[in-house]
């Protein structure tokens, strides 16, 4: 017997311990990838985001082929049959190879009685593909591969839109880089990619991005190891340009971790940053990435509703609010966020970011500038939370962000695309 652990066994014991388990596919990835070979690593990584990209439509074949649903424990060989599934379907596998592959990771799921099973109902499935696909795309939920309500949700939001930003969840993110101002700028480290070949693109809306043809090891980039660039998607590069970072400037970033964007607000200015996060373990990862980058900040594990746990009451000129949300922004990134969130979700996170929101205002002097940002495409955790702010306060200005940014639709929405679906709004202080 192979010592090589079997892709598929590993992808459908992760596969059940999110979608079953409720666990992330960020968490669980890492850990069943230990100790495989890079070509395996990304096979895995492949496997589980496909099948949590169609996993309504998988779903609904296998109603229609097993028989007796397979229950309780026996529920992993469930996940099995959508490995085995999709790679018929969505991947360049060949058939035979998709097929054997898939029974024998029953061996190392110690099932090897169900051989015959597993086997069979793949084979049906070739034999049916067809049929079955044209009755799936009848029901919503499997056409679109999204949940029921979120479905409704992007429907209301995006009358005009909403197909486009389902099928762009779909797709495969882009990877894109920040060049770290403070060592090179954007045009400089192009050249550097360039004279590597490494294939890549500017675009003027993202004036720190760089995106890659295809993603890569990020240890191949030049430099990445002293900080010269780092991972971040071009949406998320906008926060600390909207901020306005001075030299000497007091700022709070208030939900920080894992610190993208604390370090690039230090990557453009001078500036004195408190780093707050209410995860003493993701604090940990803001720690890395400035050391990376070799910037520094103070660090303090914190909840940002209760500033007077940790505030010492001298004001900031700025702060950034990057408050916790859906991520309905990032599916594309993060797929298994579709199966872990759940419509009563956005209620109680609206709740949290109106309530931090409200706690962190007066620590802004007057004068100074917050920006209020989410990775969400749902206007209740932002257009309709920042104009109930804005209803409820006198104090602050509205900074219009692009034509259409009024007082009572405010803020600049991203929809997935070239960027992740990211949401903004600038609000000044009075004096
Ligand atoms: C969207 S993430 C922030 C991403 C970060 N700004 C970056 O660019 O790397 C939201 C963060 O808010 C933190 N958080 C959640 N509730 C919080 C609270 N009440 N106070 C402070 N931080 C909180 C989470 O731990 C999480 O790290």
């Amino acid at each position: 017997m192979s010592n090589v652990p079997n892709v598929r066994a590993l992808a459908a014991e992760t596969l059940y311990n999110v979608v079953d388990k409720g666990a992330s596919l960020n968490q669980e990835l890492p850990f069943a990838s230990q100790g495989l070979p890079p070509k395996d690593k990304a096979l895995l990584q492949q496997i589980c985001y496909g099948v949590l990209r169609y996993l309504p439509s998988l779903e609904n074949y296998c109603q229609h082929l097993v028989e007796e649903p397979l229950k309780g424990k026996r529920r992993i060989f469930q996940f099995l049959l959508y490995v085995g599934i999709y790679q018929l379907q969505h991947m360049r596998v060949p058939p035979h190879a998709a097929i054997s592959e898939t029974v024998n990771a029953l061996q190392q799921l110690r099932a090897l009685g169900l051989k015959g099973l597993i086997n069979a109902i793949l084979r049906s499935f070739q034999r049916q593909q067809l049929e079955l696909e044209e009755k799936a795309k009848l029901i919503p939920v499997c056409l679109y591969n999204h949940p029921n309500w979120f479905i409704k949700q992007v429907k209301e939001a995006y009358p005009d839109s909403w197909e486009d930003l389902l099928a762009e969840n779909q797709q495969q993110a882009p990877m894109w880089l920040r060049v770290n101002q403070a060592q090179y700028s954007t045009q400089e480290y192009s050249d550097m990619l360039t004279a590597n070949d490494i294939e890549h693109t500017l675009n003027p809306d993202f004036i720190d991005g760089i995106k890659l043809a295809k993603p890569r090891d990020v240890f191949s980039l030049p430099e990445f190891d002293t900080g010269a660039c780092s991972v971040q998607d071009a949406a998320a590069q906008l926060a600390a340009r909207f901020l306005e970072p001075k030299d000497d400037d007091t700022i709070l970033d208030a939900c920080a971790a894992p610190g993208g964007k604390t370090c690039h607000i230090l990557e453009l200015a001078d500036a004195e940053v408190l780093a707050l996060d209410s995860d003493a373990t993701r604090l940990e990862r803001v720690k890395q990435n400035l050391t990376r980058i070799g910037l520094g900040a103070d660090l303090q594990c914190g909840d940002a509703s209760q500033p007077h746990t940790w505030w010492d009451e001298k004001q900031f000129d700025r702060i950034l609010l990057d408050v916790p949300c859906s991520a309905t922004g990032v599916i594309r990134r993060h797929p298994d966020i579709k199966w872990l969130r759940r419509a009563s979700d956005i209620a109680d996170l609206a709740a949290l970011q109106g309530d931090i929101l409200d706690s962190i205002w007066p620590l802004l002097k007057p004068g100074g500038t917050l920006v209020y940002a989410t990775c969400s495409v749902l206007p209740q955790e932002n257009q309709q939370q920042v104009a109930k702010f804005l209803a409820n306060n006198n104090d602050v200005e509205h900074i219009p962000l692009h034509d259409k940014d009024t007082p009572t639709t405010p803020g600049l929405q991203l929809l997935p695309g070239e960027s992740d679906g990211f949401y903004y709004a600038k609000l000044v202080k009075k004096i």
